[in-house]
């Protein structure tokens, strides 16, 4: 079956987006799946639960003003929802069922006991004051209430949130509720049963993942030239990691812009200054490039650590490097997934590549339903361990099937999913 074929009645085909990604991504996984799971594969390609809310908040200036917002469970075979939440003025419903059904085959991959869900307003939070955002943050939280809860639904980070905002829809939930509940929002802050290690953690994921794939590719991440698209949560922790370990970053783009030093920035420089002008551009040491030329660059490992579709068969044909790491979710189009194979480049898809997020994010849960609080070398080894398993399982069937990466890990990922789904049975 084809399932790009099917698309919700609520969803216009020309607003299809990132959900279309995610259905190639299906019909291109299913030949590859059991034959005992693959009828069930259906069960994949429509979300279990989509959530429209209208936020509206009274601005600073005492105007009211009304934003879009979304929670999309997708699956919850397996556990309960688990996914971030996004504050961005591109997120539509489509772009949201797409993340949440990402955050299904993740959870999967890396074997933590969550469905796939995420969440989203369609918001600049940079034209918001303070106020404004833990106003937005509050009511979109009531509004997503009924879906909620430590074994229903747990949001986290994403684009635009962060601890802050998991700390505001922490409190609302447990006003609401009328009772403190530390587990229903991971990525909160350390004083309000955050995890150690949580805000590094995807940058951290991605970081392992590459040394693994760099291991058998027989490529030194000492010395090895690492680019990177992105330079918030992930991007900014994945660069520094990658200079610790002795690699020279050459590249770092935001979303004003792009810089480059082939001799290698320095990634705390830079980051100091974006934290001063709220931009990288214009940073010292570095030469402002265009941020276009930014995917022509000369390194070994690119790093996409933004947006969706930022890898077009047209940046696809430019890229030098032999591994792509997918930091982002949802980075590389269909079309560029089968360029990039063709050209022999490694792609480390997002599904594997970003799961450190969510595995550290079910250690905070761990943690805050047990009253229990693991140290910081507790917390990497054992992160680096479910990295390190979930990577070679995905090279090694990647290997032995003759499949690419995303291919062998969404098998690994979606086969747990329906597995889970035929085990519980289906309602008659
Ligand atoms: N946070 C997490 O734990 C996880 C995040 N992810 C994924 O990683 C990606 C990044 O998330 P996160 O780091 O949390 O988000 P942040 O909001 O912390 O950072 C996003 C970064 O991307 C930059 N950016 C946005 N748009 C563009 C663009 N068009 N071109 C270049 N740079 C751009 C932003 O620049 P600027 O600040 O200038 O706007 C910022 O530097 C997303 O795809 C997210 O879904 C995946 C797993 C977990
Ligand atoms: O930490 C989490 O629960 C989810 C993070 C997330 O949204 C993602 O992995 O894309």
């Amino acid at each position: 079956m084809n399932n790009v074929a099917h698309i919700p009645s609520y969803l216009s085909a020309e607003h299809l987006g990132p959900w279309e990604t995610f259905l190639v991504q299906i019909d291109r996984v299913e030949p590859h799946l059991s034959a005992e799971l693959r009828p069930l594969t259906p069960l994949l390609t429509r979300p279990m639960r989509a959530l429209i809310v209208n936020v509206p908040i009274r601005l600073d200036d005492g105007e009211m003003a009304h934003f879009e917002g979304y929670r999309v469970q997708h699956n919850l075979a397996r556990g309960p929802g688990k996914g971030g939440i996004r504050f961005h003025p591109d997120v539509t419903l489509a772009e949201v069922m797409a993340l949440s059904a990402w955050m299904t085959v993740k959870n999967a991959v890396v074997n933590v006991p969550f469905g796939g869900a995420k969440g989203g307003v369609r918001v600049d939070p940079k034209q918001l004051s303070l106020a404004e955002l833990e106003r937005l943050t509050r009511r979109y939280t009531s509004e997503i209430h009924i879906l909620l809860g430590q074994d229903k639904d747990i949001p986290a980070p994403d684009i635009n949130t962060n601890e802050q905002v998991m700390a505001w829809m922490m409190d609302t939930y447990s006003m609401n509720e009328g009772r403190t509940s530390m587990g229903v929002v991971t990525g909160k802050p350390i004083s309000l049963g955050g995890s150690l290690g949580r805000k590094d953690a995807t940058g951290r994921g991605v970081f392992v993942s590459t040394v693994e794939a760099a291991k058998r590719l027989g490529m030194d991440i000492n010395g090895a030239r690492v680019a990177v698209q992105g330079f918030g949560n992930v991007g900014e922790a994945a660069a520094r990691l990658f200079a610790e370990a002795g690699a020279r970053v050459v590249a770092l783009q935001d979303s004003s812009g792009a810089i480059a030093n082939p001799s290698g920035l320095d990634v705390h420089a830079a980051k100091a200054w974006r934290q001063q002008q709220g931009r990288l551009s214009g940073a010292p040491g570095a030469e402002t490039i265009d941020a276009d030329r930014f995917w022509s660059v000369e390194a070994d490992i690119l790093v996409a650590a933004a947006m969706e579709n930022q890898i077009t068969p047209a940046v696809a044909e430019r890229i030098h490097a032999r591994i792509l790491v997918e930091g982002a979710n949802g980075p590389t189009t269909p079309e560029a997934d089968l360029i990039l194979q063709e050209r022999g480049i490694t792609v480390i898809p997002d599904v594997l590549a970003n799961a450190g997020g969510v595995t550290v994010s079910y250690f905070e849960w761990v943690q805050d339903i047990s009253a229990f609080f693991w140290t910081e070398d507790e917390i990497n080894a054992r992160l680096d361990r479910i990295m390190r398993e979930a990577f070679t399982a995905v090279w090694d069937a990647a290997r032995a099937k003759g499949i690419p990466l995303r291919t062998a890990a969404f098998v690994l990922g979606c086969e747990r999913v329906l597995l889970a789904h035929k085990v519980r049975g289906l309602y008659p």
